[in-house]
């Protein structure tokens, strides 16, 4: 039996698991309070403390290292690649630590997953990561050449959900065409063509706005503001993913916490929670134009899927459009286990990264 040890690092959580081929033996979240982190100047620089602490996670549940025959974790702001399952490697270790395209904390899962590997003389891999792209041609222009648009999502999450939906509808994942909204953190609305995702918002900088991001926001006043001298260059980028969105309106990236504020009679966490889910409904219709209306599912995923007052208000303005089914949470620790076992069965072969 194949024992994989699968890592998903988070803003505020390393979530991991381990599974005995499909059966999971443990799972496990670990929070990290602001302070914990506050002393990395960058992200990938948090890959050995986080490491640590899911080390002796493992050593408390009685799972020896030396059982493990695979890692894998949740991939980060790669270089753009075809989806599926990739082996670890330096070029991608090295483009990581770099964070050309951009700090996240899915940078960490592959540089995690290496160290842990190369100690214990086992593969790494990642699934599905972040940068996969699908994009068509047409998807690519922005409106000024000098900012091409990038697809970056939640397409392990997307895609291992649509593949889902689609098994339940009794048919293939290339025979559909669905909308997957994926509203967590950040948010990504993507519509999967016959099993590709033709289009999607960067989750880092464009479509609606989420907890902890601005989405996309008018094009001459941000020019402005960069210039104004108010803010440095660091400050507006966080401002556009980090601290922005329903955070910077209301100080909250708890949708939870927004809704309990909103029903004791705060106003503006009202607004913001109708806005934040009027977007996401603009964002799903603008996909479905995008696949010419002709959709079998809208999927609503995520953790904010399960709030039972924002699928609503989404619900209520595109179920004209085809029948909305609702995945809250996410599968992302299964899909990467299920990734590792397919190349660990020989069923898939793991790609290269360059
Ligand atoms: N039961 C719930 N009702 C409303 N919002 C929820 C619920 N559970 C989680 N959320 C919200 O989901 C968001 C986080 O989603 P999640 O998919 O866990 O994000 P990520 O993995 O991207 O950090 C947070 O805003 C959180 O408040
Ligand atoms: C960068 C795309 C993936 C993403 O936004 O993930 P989180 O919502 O977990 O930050």
């Amino acid at each position: 039996m194949e024992r994989i040890l699968a890592i998903n690092p988070g803003a505020t959580s390393t979530k991991f698991a381990v599974f005995d081929g499909e059966k999971q033996l443990m799972k496990n979240t670990l929070e990290h309070q602001g302070a914990d982190l506050m002393n990395f100047d960058r992200v990938c620089d948090q890959y050995l403390y986080r490491l640590d602490l899911i080390l002796a996670e493992l050593t408390a549940a009685a799972i020896p290292l030396e059982t493990l025959n695979a890692v894998v974790a949740r991939g980060g702001l790669l270089k753009s690649v075809a989806g599926g399952t990739y082996a670890v490697n330096e070029l991608m270790v090295e483009d990581l630590k770099k964070a050309e395209r951009g700090e996240h904390a899915s940078n960490l899962g592959p540089v995690i997953a290496n160290t842990l590997a190369k100690q214990l003389g086992i593969p790494a891999y990642i699934v599905d990561p972040v940068s996969v792209d699908e994009m068509e041609p047409v998807a690519r222009l922005s409106g000024l050449p000098d900012l091409p648009r990038i697809s970056l999502s939640h397409a392990l999450n997307s895609k291992a959900v649509a593949r889902s939906v689609v098994s339940q509808m009794g048919k293939k994942y290339d025979e559909v065409n669905f909308v997957v909204a994926h509203l967590g953190t950040g948010f990504s609305v993507s519509p999967h063509k016959n099993g590709r995702m033709i289009d999607v918002n960067n989750a880092q900088e464009e479509g609606p706005f989420s907890p902890d991001r601005c989405g996309g926001v008018p094009s001459r006043q941000l020019a402005k503001l960069c210039y104004s001298g108010k803010y440095t260059e660091k400050q507006m980028l966080d401002k556009i993913s980090g601290s922005g969105g329903m955070f910077a309106y209301i100080g909250t990236k708890d949708a939870r916490q927004a809704e309990a504020a909103a029903a004791a009679g705060d106003m503006q966490a009202n607004l913001v929670l109708d806005a934040m889910a009027y977007q996401v409904a603009k964002q799903i219709g603008a996909m479905a134009a995008v696949l010419a209306g002709k959709v079998d599912r809208i999927i609503l995923t995520g953790g904010i899927a399960h709030s039972e007052r924002i699928v609503k208000a989404i619900s209520n303005r595109v179920e004209f459009i085809a029948p909305v089914v609702v995945v809250p949470g996410e599968e992302e620790l299964e899909s990467l286990a299920a990734g590792a076992l397919r190349v660990l069965r020989g069923e898939e072969k793991a790609q290269t990264y360059q």
